[in-house]
């Protein structure tokens, strides 16, 4: 039964070119440098990659890239985006899982209209499953339009279709965390926690690894993290974690554009720090913190001598 891996999964970044049109190139250099950098998996076209903002022909075109660049050295999911009915939605999921990604993910706010019940959700995402035979999905509570966080007993449906492989949980809560997990047990699914500040608290009930902000821009630490969740001796993983929720929360305001250029500080990419989806440009009242806070990762001692296992 094949499972998607345990580790960092990067909400991946979309680079520009000055006229705003996707730099591809850039995208070739973000997916190796991610995956070199210890990345278990990728997801493109998300909230972060500004999938809102791109046309659904540079959403396939995007997925499609991303897949074949990481050419099978890690697995790459990418969300439907998909509105209207079901047929619409179920059309939508054949043409992103044309891409050859391994796994074409749902935003739970998009499924139905925001005052659908639950059964009529399930009702919804049966007939789309039912049109697209062989095809693996994913669940995003994604913030935006809104956030719609499934309740426990449609969590447990979706681990038990066998046809869900990965599951964005943004509840912020451990208590969900552990309930969902609890009735996810050994099927297909796993999930994934967004929230850095309790990924290590979430991988020791179960959860699979982090899909958030901070895997965008330190895929290494937060690898680690995930490696080193279940130490006897916490000191040096819940320093690290902490490290990171501070490396995100100052991200938070003015992100992805924030992300961006945390990034060309602190990495070998060099990247515009521009958006589609918020496209102020960052000045120095931002800025500096932000170098400042890249030079303090660089010269932090994290302690451990294979922080960087695969550099
Ligand atoms: N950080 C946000 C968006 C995640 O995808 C959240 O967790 O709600």
């Amino acid at each position: 039964m094949h499972r998607l891996p345990d580790g960092a999964w990067p909400v991946m970044l979309t680079p520009y070119r000055d006229d705003l049109s996707i730099d591809f190139n850039a995208v070739n250099e973000y997916t190796d440098w991610l995956i070199e950098l210890g990345a278990a998996g990728l997801f493109s076209v998300s909230l972060s990659s500004e999938m809102y903002d791109l046309s659904k022909d540079e959403q396939l075109v995007l997925a499609r890239h991303v897949h074949e660049r990481a050419a099978g050295r890690a697995p790459v999911v990418a969300s439907a985006t998909a509105r209207g009915d079901w047929r619409a939605q179920a059309d939508r999921v054949a043409e992103v899982a044309a891409t050859g990604v391994d796994a074409v993910v749902l935003i739970s706010s998009l499924v139905t209209p925001p005052d659908a019940t639950d059964s009529a959700w399930i009702d919804t995402v049966e007939r789309i499953l039912d049109a697209v035979p062989g095809v693996d999905l994913g669940v995003y509570e994604c913030p935006l339009p809104f956030k719609r966080l499934l309740p426990v007993q449609t969590v447990r449906w979706l681990a038990q279709t066998g046809r869900f492989t990965f599951y964005k949980d943004t509840s912020h809560s451990l208590a969900t965390m552990t309930e969902r997990l609890n009735v996810i047990g050994d099927t297909r699914m796993r999930l994934y926690n967004a929230a850095i500040s309790s990924l290590v608290a979430s991988m020791q009930v179960g959860a699979s690894g982090l899909s958030g902000y901070a895997a965008n821009v330190y895929p290494d630490l937060v690898s680690w993290v995930c490696r080193h969740a279940s130490d006897a001796d916490q000191t040096d993983v819940l320093r690290v974690q902490r490290v990171l929720t501070m490396v995100e929360h100052s991200i938070n305001l003015r992100y992805p554009t924030s992300a961006k250029f945390l990034l060309d500080a602190s990495s070998r990419l060099r990247w515009r720090a521009r958006s589609r989806w918020k496209p102020e440009a960052i000045g120095d009242h931002e800025g500096e913190p932000l170098r400042q806070i890249a030079e303090l990762v660089r010269d932090f001692d994290l302690g451990r001598a294979d922080l960087h296992p695969s550099r």
